[in-house]
């Protein structure tokens, strides 16, 4: 079987594939004491690991070994390309690119035709729009639900909230409203644009995926949800390497 990872800067994703399907799945939280004490019990039966990482370097090498400790398996890292096969990357510095980025575009691209947008709201947001022949168009890097709260909460000494969510977004009455609602009409305003840019670029589907892309949706992006997305894109990716 193989082992992919999807480590974030919040979560860590993984699935356990067969040749042909994904046998067992979870999440863990990144600083989790034991992350992959769901997974020791197959560890006998991994004959690879492929991982898709955002973490800080000194966080990967901690990732790393812990995954040396949970078998044997050869350890494939894979980061962002400037092209495979017709998908091709807008950056000039490809490898400033979060891998999650470039492998979630993958993912998509792997699906189906036609043009796209990819949305992934975790603890960042990223909106990454490819045309139908496969060139990336660029994208947008925002700040995630959590880390604006987070912002709104540590940076300002008199805002102070409730952590319930809200669903409207009109004018708030209270701090807490004025924060909530606040960040429904901010996604509002942002899926009015990421639509917008679809049809100025011809794009015909929209996938999301992320911690928060219920919560996107719920704002009325109406896009196919991928959990599983960067892990789509890792899977096609590392079995095109193995082949190489
Ligand atoms: N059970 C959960 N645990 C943690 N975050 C959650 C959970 N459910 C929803 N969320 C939301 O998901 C977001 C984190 O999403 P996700 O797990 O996709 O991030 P990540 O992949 O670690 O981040 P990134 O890839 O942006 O570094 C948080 O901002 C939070 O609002
Ligand atoms: C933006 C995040 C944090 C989203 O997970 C990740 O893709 C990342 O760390 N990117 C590096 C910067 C870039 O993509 O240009
Ligand atoms: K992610």
């Amino acid at each position: 079987m193989k082992l992919l990872v999807d480590a974030g800067n919040t979560r860590l994703k993984w699935q356990l594939c067969g040749d042909r399907n994904v046998v067992h799945s979870g999440f863990v939280g990144l600083d989790a004491d034991e992350p992959f004490s769901e997974i020791t019990r197959w560890s006998g039966d991994i004959e690879r690991i492929a991982v898709s990482t955002v973490i800080s370097e000194d966080k990967r090498r901690h990732l790393q070994s812990r995954l040396e400790a949970l078998c044997a398996a050869p350890i494939v890292f894979h980061w962002a390309e400037s092209r495979r096969g017709g998908l091709v990357n807008a950056y000039t510095d490809t490898e400033k690119m979060g891998a999650d980025r470039w492998h979630a575009m993958y993912g998509a691209w792997s699906a189906g035709p036609g043009g796209f947008a990819v949305i992934d709201a975790g603890s960042a947001i990223t909106v990454d729009y490819v045309s139908g022949s496969g060139k990336h168009l660029g994208g947008y890097i925002l700040p995630g639900k959590q880390m604006m709260l987070r912002s709104l909460r540590q940076d300002a000494a008199r805002i102070g909230f409730d952590t319930r969510d809200a669903r409207a977004g009109e004018p708030g009455a209270s701090t807490t409203e004025c924060v909530q609602h606040g960040l429904v009409w901010l996604w509002e305003s942002m899926v009015a644009r990421i639509q917008a840019d679809c049809a100025r670029f011809g794009l015909e589907r929209t996938i999301v995926t992320g911690g928060d892309a219920e919560a996107l949706n719920n704002a009325g992006l109406s896009a196919t949800h991928e959990p599983w997305l960067v892990l789509v894109g890792l899977a096609a990716i590392d079995q095109e390497r193995e082949l190489e």
